[in-house]
């Protein structure tokens, strides 16, 4: 049985339009006006125990909606929903206790107060015994190597310090599973490396299921091998994160570099040129073509250094999201 499975979930929120101008105002007191948002269409997919999969889209695709569906913070419209064999939105205390949702752009912490206060606020909410509380507290805590920070106000911290502290606080109960939305969401490099390593660590060791989303593409690349990519509500695609580059980008990246200081004048008669810094020069040819171009430039020119890439994930997953109706699958 895998531990997440969605089936056509459907979240449509109804929402009230104001008016512009005051008579308009006035009338609407009366008449209420409301359109309707499909948050979430169409989404279907299993996620099996232990897995950790990138569920990426762009802004307004739905990510959100589908993890507090997964949650239960909400109801969907239609369509079903088991996590670990519970049905999110029946809110059993049997299931609060075997997930958590981190939200990297809501604190979950008392803002007022130290980490290790809130910390024990999740004890009592989640009824750990002392022992087993004291024992993952402190294992945590020198993962993530916050140890001189938890007596400290969470208003006083860091983004990257205070997200640490959110992620001790969602897993101080064990989940088996865990949503985490964004969890690297302004953080810099170094902070985000350092949630990145202990997110990996992390779950090799307990085997958790995952759920990760992230606008952060070295995030996705370091921790997941699968991706769900999501947009307008629905799912366009499922599978091995190492195919989408190959699978929604035509083209390939030839690297060049030419003898002498200069790049000749008439390579776009092969492929889209950028990155021009003579007497480099980067390539962008259709995949079928690579032989063809790579054997006719090295014919005529004199070259002192040659590369064939793959487009790097970030661009082709930024394209593939603002040109979404005209992307297609060339594989
Ligand atoms: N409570 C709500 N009421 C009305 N509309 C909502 C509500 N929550 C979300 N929406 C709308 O549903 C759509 C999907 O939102 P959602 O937050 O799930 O997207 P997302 O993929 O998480 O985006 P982002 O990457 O920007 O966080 C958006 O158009 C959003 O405006």
């Amino acid at each position: 049985m895998p531990a997440i499975e969605a089936k056509h979930l459907r979240k449509v929120y109804k929402v009230y339009q104001k008016s512009e101008g005051l008579w308009a105002s006035v009338r609407g007191l009366a008449r209420r006006q409301y359109k309707t948002v499909e948050a979430v269409r169409e989404v279907s997919f299993k996620i099996e125990t232990g897995e950790m999969v990138a569920f990426l889209g762009p802004n307004g695709a739905g990510k959100t909606t589908t993890l507090k569906l997964l949650s239960g913070l909400i109801v969907p419209t239609a369509g079903e929903a088991e996590v670990l064999g519970h049905i999110p939105w029946k809110r059993e205390h049997g299931y609060r206790r075997r997930f958590s949702l981190v939200m990297g752009q809501k604190n979950q912490l008392w803002w007022d107060l130290p980490a290790q206060e809130s910390f024990l606020l999740h004890k009592e909410i989640y009824r750990i015994e002392p022992e087993q509380f004291q024992r993952r507290k402190d294992e945590l805590i020198d993962l993530l190597e916050v140890r001189k920070l938890i007596s400290q106000p969470v208003r006083e911290l860091s983004l990257g310090e205070r997200m640490r502290m959110e992620l001790i606080a969602a897993l101080l109960h064990s989940p088996e599973v865990l949503l985490l939305d964004e969890p690297t969401i302004g953080l810099d490099v170094v902070s985000q490396r350092k949630v990145q390593e202990f997110l990996k660590f992390y779950q090799a060791e307990q085997k958790i299921t995952v759920i990760l989303t992230s606008h952060y593409m070295k995030d996705v690349e370091a921790l997941c091998r699968r991706a769900v990519i999501i947009n307008q509500g629905e799912i366009k695609h499922d599978g091995p994160l190492a195919d989408i580059v190959e699978r929604f980008s035509a083209n390939k990246v030839i690297s060049l570099e030419f003898a002498g200081t200069e790049v000749p004048a008439d390579l776009s008669t092969y492929g889209n040129v950028f990155d021009v810094q003579p007497p480099k020069v980067k390539l962008a040819v259709p995949r079928e073509k690579i032989p063809e171009v790579l054997a006719s430039v090295l014919a005529r020119y004199e070259v002192e250094d040659v590369g064939v890439h793959e487009r790097p994930l970030e661009e082709v997953i930024a394209e593939f999201f603002t040109q979404p109706q005209e992307m297609t699958a060339t594989a």
